[in-house]
């Protein structure tokens, strides 16, 4: 795997022309019957935010189609009225734009509805299903037919399995036309209980989701809400399952290469068989690996109980790792896609430590993004000697990279520095300022020596410090430092959030005592008195650094903060929060700039 990571981190490109997805490619290199092109599709349920894992299936199926001169579909696997929101189809598409991929076309598998119902009932004429009353066989006893608790028991048909295909017909429609509630008729494939795979012991279809016609006691129920369709309404009382859709659906769009992930494998059998019963185009699915991340949760419903027990503020709060999170954690697109990239792609999953992750993001903005000095807790020092008005333009490089350019800041006779810059004694295995000691502000002339201090007296805090500007020595070692210049406007005030990890295992997921006893309550510092200097005007104004694909699209219209990223010299990676207004900067740490060896 570490050798190529090496090759795969710098080629975007890498995963497609080896292993696994240039199997596939070899297996078949062209599109549809009459089509020439490779069609693929993203398809999540419009259920919840998208994680990190998901990153991994955009990456393949738009980038494997855009590889090979094809196109990718963006569909909404909207068949579960239930658990599906608008701002949840919002949310993919904008997230998508972001990783920088564009969808040739935007589908939902609503808009197959009509075309599905018709191809069930065609599917009951060739005997390939058969409606179930469930008031005799109850869901328990499908349950038994299907061999009890993991084929614990023989398995047997249903009675109705085989019912003339005539009475099927008018159940099923009945079943549409309200004659049935929830859980009271299904319409099941007629498949091979004979078979070793569970995907071919009759599964479900069809199901009602809405309240039987004229069912009162149920009209203001959630149920009855529950049966409203986002794009449909109340058009349908009964909707097509997952096995029954997917595959159809593919086939209508004409898509070749559907690709998901292995906990698919077996459903390969069954999306094959309804394909071929229906004698209808069939695409071909292949199944990779998921991308899992450990010392986080990425479950919806874990993350809700995060969200509702005050741990985390929403679902884009940048210590979890939904899509949305890491974009307003500053994580750039380019970022994110060359970490899924490196990984490669196989059949196998792939579980990631958050250290890991990081490494990669910290690796990317090393060399991408401009270096500006932030102090997160500022001591004034007043440099004596130096006249009131003095006032100094000191140019700054951005990085080292000279094609990032630089930028003038004032320095003047007040500046602040970092408190974790001055220690009261001098110490052998501290090199910054202590008094008598010297230490050099990046960029500026000559080192200063602190002289003396003053303390508060109830906090024991060191409020501020003199010293003199000093001639230059040998070796010095340098710290950052923003001066206070009220007529540059400098500094600029911020409240800067620390993350760190959400958790104090690497496992809350498995955790014996549950994934709550191990939130770590340190997982967010404030510091609500930091300053930013000035040069964070021009890195504002000139964002994203780096210019990445997803990101300008957006910039005709309102920038988004999160682009708007930077090295907090020795400090670490921040970009702005969201949280920002015109007149106050929050600041998000994207990552520190080594890996904390205490975590
Ligand atoms: N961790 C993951 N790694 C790689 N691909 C994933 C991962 N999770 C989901 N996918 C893929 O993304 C596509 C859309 O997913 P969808 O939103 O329907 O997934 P899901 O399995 O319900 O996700 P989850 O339950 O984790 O929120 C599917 O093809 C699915 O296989
Ligand atoms: N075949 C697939 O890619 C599965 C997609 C489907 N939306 C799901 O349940 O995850």
């Amino acid at each position: 795997m570490a050798n190529s990571n090496e090759s795969a981190s710098h080629d975007a490109e890498f995963m497609f022309r080896n292993g696994f997805l240039s199997e596939v490619n070899n297996e078949k290199p062209l599109g549809a019957p009459g089509v020439d092109q490779i069609i693929t599709r993203f398809p999540p349920e419009p259920n919840g935010f998208l994680h990190l894992g998901h990153s991994k299936a955009i990456a393949i199926n738009f980038g494997f189609a855009k590889h090979h001169g094809g196109i990718c579909y963006l569909r909404y696997d909207d068949t579960n009225p239930a658990k599906e929101e608008e701002k949840y189809f919002t949310a993919i598409s904008d997230i998508i734009q972001w990783l920088g991929f564009t969808p040739v076309k935007v589908t939902y598998s609503s808009d197959y509805f009509n075309r599905l119902y018709k191809l069930a009932e065609d599917l009951i004429r060739r005997d390939g299903a058969y409606l179930v009353n469930l008031f005799s066989p109850s869901e328990s006893e499908i349950a038994l037919q299907r061999g009890g608790g993991k084929g614990a028991t023989p398995r047997f048909a249903c009675s109705h399995r085989n019912r003339p295909i005539e009475e099927s017909l008018a159940e099923f429609r009945a079943m549409q036309d309200g004659k049935y509630g929830p859980q009271e008729a299904l319409l099941r494939m007629k498949q091979d209980l004979e078979s070793e795979n569970p995907q071919m012991w009759d599964l479900t279809a069809y199901r009602v989701i809405q309240p039987k016609r004229g069912d009162t006691s149920k009209e203001e129920t959630p149920d009855s809400k529950a049966g409203i369709h986002y794009r449909t309404g109340d058009k349908w009382r009964i909707y097509p399952t997952y096995d029954f859709t997917h595959c159809l659906v593919d086939s209508l769009e004409g898509i070749t290469h559907s690709l998901c992930t292995t906990e698919f494998e077996q459903s390969r059998t069954s999306y094959n068989w309804l394909c071929d019963k229906l004698e209808v185009y069939r695409p071909m699915q292949r199944e990779y690996g998921r991308l899992n991340l450990s010392g986080t949760v990425l479950s919806k419903r874990k993350i809700m109980n995060l969200i509702e027990n005050g741990h985390v503020r929403d679902w884009d709060d940048p210590r979890l790792y939904t899509l949305i999170a890491l974009r307003r954690r500053g994580i750039p697109p380019g970022a994110l896609l060359s970490f899924v990239g490196g990984l490669g792609v196989s059949k196998a999953t792939t579980t990631i430590g958050i250290k890991r992750f990081e490494q990669s993001i910290r690796q990317h903005l090393e060399l991408t993004v401009p270096r500006l000095m932030v102090v997160l807790d500022p001591i004034p020092v007043i440099i004596d000697g130096l006249p009131n008005d003095y006032l100094e333009m000191v140019e700054i490089p951005f990085s080292k990279d000279p094609k990032f350019g630089s930028r003038h800041v004032p320095f003047t006779g007040t500046v602040y520095i970092d408190r974790a810059d001055f220690r009261e004694t001098a110490s052998e295995d501290f090199f910054r300022l202590t008094p008598g000691t010297s230490v050099g502000l990046l960029k500026v002339p000559f080192p200063i020596t602190a002289t003396s201090f003053e303390k508060d007296s109830d906090s024991g805090l060191v409020t501020l410090i003199h010293a003199k500007y000093d001639k230059p020595e040998e070796g010095t070692n340098y710290i950052h430092w923003i001066s206070d210049c009220p007529s540059f406007n400098s500094p600029i005030k911020a409240s800067v959030r620390i993350h760190n990890p959400l958790f104090t295992c690497d496992n809350p997921d498995t955790h014996p005592s549950g994934f709550l006893s191990v939130v770590n309550p340190r997982s967010e510092e404030v510091f609500p008195g930091a300053m930013v200097e000035i040069g964070l005007h021009e890195v504002r104004r000139t964002a994203p650094w780096p210019k990445s694909e997803g990101e300008k699209e957006s910039e005709d219209s309102q920038k988004s903060p999160d682009c708007v990223r930077f090295q907090g010299m020795r400090v670490a990676y921040f970009c702005l929060d969201r949280d920002s207004s015109a007149g106050s900067i929050v600041l998000n740490r994207i990552v520190s700039l080594k890996e904390d060896s205490k975590k």
